[in-house]
């Protein structure tokens, strides 16, 4: 039977320990949100991270426009967010509707205050191993990696997905703490082979019970980035029930990476008032 890596008890954990930094800190960091149209899901998400921002002492502001809103409305909401000097950090929700240019979007957000880590800048620091911001989800999973105590240097991992949100960024940090890194994604060959080879496997494909337990190595640790819904339930990519059969560790769906995410933006947050906080006396 497998360790269940509990996010959300790590989160709380990371999110208390961070209030108490902020508290000490005499700084008054704060997180701009920026909203497009009025899908649920996405309202749900942007509702979930101002509730953090309250519970770590974050402000927070959110910036709602409408669902036919141009490139243009939203490239030039962002700029005055760069410009506003009391916003830390600007968290443009994603996905954006279809008219709306997501690379223009990001291109105009401020590499310091892009506390999602999606601006080429921050993408480059992040390849060539020092990254400034990293993208709040695969940080978050090689956070709970650590705080459980899993090796990854030298480990094989394999990431199935190659978005720019989780399977770049997630190979790029697995490669920065030295593990042997290989993404496959939709036009790879043999890809349960290829799976299950691996000592750390991060699913992040959106299909669920992608991931058979045939395809996961014994004691493997399995990461599911997954969030599906299926016959009205959250589920993630991986057939859980199966895998935690063979995995040695493995990520519930929900409680799982979602949390890990969410503490991660506080932190990254919370790191750029520091910085700018630090500039300003430079
Ligand atoms: N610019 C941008 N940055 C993001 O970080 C970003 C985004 N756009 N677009 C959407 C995805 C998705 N995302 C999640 C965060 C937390 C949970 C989370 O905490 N989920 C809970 C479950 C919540 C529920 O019950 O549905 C859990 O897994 O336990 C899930 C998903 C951030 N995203």
């Amino acid at each position: 039977m497998a360790t269940i890596l509990d996010g959300k008890q790590t989160s709380e954990k990371r999110l208390e320990t961070l209030r108490e930094a902020i508290a000490g800190s005499g700084l008054h960091p704060k997180l701009a949100t920026v909203i497009v149209g009025n899908d649920p899901a996405s309202q749900m998400y942007v509702r979930m991270k101002h509730k953090a921002c309250e519970k770590v002492g974050i402000a927070s502001v959110g910036v709602e426009l409408p669902a036919d809103a141009t490139t243009r409305t939203v490239v030039d909401k962002v700029r005055a967010l760069n410009r506003d000097g009391s916003v830390d950090g600007i968290l443009v929700q994603l996905p954006l509707p279809s008219q709306v240019d997501t690379g223009r979007v990001i291109n105009a957000i401020s590499p310091e205050k892009d506390v999602d880590g999606y601006h080429p800048e921050n993408m480059g620091h992040l390849f060539l191993g020092k990254p400034r911001f990293s993208s709040c989800t695969p940080t978050g999973i090689m956070t709970l990696l650590a705080e459980y105590q899993i090796p990854v240097a030298g480990a094989r991992a394999v990431v199935a997905g190659r978005s720019i949100d989780v399977g770049r960024p997630m190979a790029a940090l697995l490669l920065n703490a030295d593990a042997t890194v290989t993404i496959c994604h939709s036009k790879t060959k043999d890809l349960a082979e290829e799976l299950k080879r691996a000592d750390i496997l991060v699913s992040a494909v959106g299909k669920p019970h992608f991931i058979t337990k045939e395809m996961v190595k014994e004691g493997a640790v399995v990461i599911d980035v997954g969030i599906n819904q299926l016959e009205g339930k959250l589920v993630g990519d991986v057939d859980f029930e199966a895998v935690k059969e063979v995995a040695s560790a493995i990520t519930p769906v929900p409680g799982g990476v979602g949390p890990m995410t969410i503490a991660t933006l506080m932190e990254n947050t919370f790191r750029s008032a520091q910085e700018r906080a630090c500039d300003r006396v430079l």
